[in-house]
């Protein structure tokens, strides 16, 4: 038998995408794409394609602590991100296992409203966002809506969204990343990071595209698989950048409505294929 090869794992815990472009889908993509084992914790089953959002079914909490479960007596995870959680109560389940396990490296996608506009998480959820999670995050990852709606803050000026990055590293969050896909629409997207220390932004060309489907569940499965790999955040937050924005510049042509993104890309053009 020949020797077993060492590999970092990463865990996804989130909602599945039947149309394979955001949620557990774009994640195992991700983790795999960057040489990551992956294993996924599924918290809801949605009906959904490029074009929307049919259906949303939740897996039972006994369910969700049950694979939660199975996962911790086997497979450690070496980091985690959790995408759509589904209601404050899966929340705190959630936050109560990872806590009990002392899984650590966890990146927290606080996932609320899908691009076309489906609520993904109750309004109750929030304060289990707030009270639960947030403390667990090595990063948050929050995209302009969602800051908005765990701050309080309305995010029309750099200095609000600064305001707003800060208020999250209170609450909790060691890093935290203030997304830009919805900041303006100028001809560059910039990510706000804030470490409790520096407040950097990390500015790339903005691509014009409908193709957008997922880019934030892959932005932070890709976060995941960097601390996977004991990656220090600033790094893993750099090389995250540029695996999502390789992914959305050479978009696929998938479905009718929001496409997804290329998850295929990053390795590729490490290969000299594209
Ligand atoms: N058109 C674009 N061109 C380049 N980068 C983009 C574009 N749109 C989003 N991004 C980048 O993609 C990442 C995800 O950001 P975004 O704000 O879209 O997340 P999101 O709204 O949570 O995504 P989703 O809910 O679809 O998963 C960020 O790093 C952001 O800067
Ligand atoms: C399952 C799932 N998670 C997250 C998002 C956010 O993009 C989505 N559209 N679907």
């Amino acid at each position: 038998m020949g020797q077993l090869i060492k590999v970092s794992k990463a865990l996804t815990i989130a909602g599945s995408d039947s149309g394979g472009g955001a949620g557990i889908q774009a994640d195992l993509k991700t983790f795999q794409e960057l040489g990551v084992y992956g294993m996924s914790v599924l918290t809801a089953v949605t009906a959904q394609n490029t074009t929307g959002v049919q259906g949303v079914f939740p897996v039972s909490i006994e369910g969700l602590e049950a694979q939660l479960a199975s996962i911790a007596s086997d497979l450690t995870p070496d980091a985690i991100k959790t995408g759509m959680l589904f209601s404050g109560e899966y929340i705190e389940r959630t936050a109560y296992m990872i806590r009990k396990f002392a899984w650590e490296n966890v990146v927290v996608d606080p996932v609320m409203v899908a691009k076309g506009g489906a609520t993904l998480l109750g309004e109750e959820a929030l304060h289990a966002m707030k009270t639960c999670m947030l403390q667990l995050a090595k990063i948050v990852t929050p995209n302009i809506p969602e800051a908005e709606a765990l701050t309080g803050i309305e995010i029309n000026s750099p200095e609000a969204r600064e305001e707003a990055a800060r208020v999250l590293f209170d609450a909790g969050a060691d890093h935290v990343v203030v997304k830009g896909g919805h900041f303006g629409n100028g001809d560059f997207v910039t990510d706000l990071v804030f470490n409790g220390i520096e407040m950097f932004e990390l500015i790339e060309k903005r691509i014009q595209t409908k193709n957008t489907h997922g880019t934030g569940c892959t932005f932070s499965a890709a976060l995941a698989a960097e601390l996977a790999y004991g990656r220090k955040p600033e790094s893993a937050i750099v090389n995250a950048k540029k695996y999502i924005q390789t992914a959305i510049e050479h978009g696929i042509d998938v479905g009718s409505g929001h496409g997804p993104v290329n998850h295929f890309a990053y390795r590729r053009i490490a290969h000299e294929q594209y």
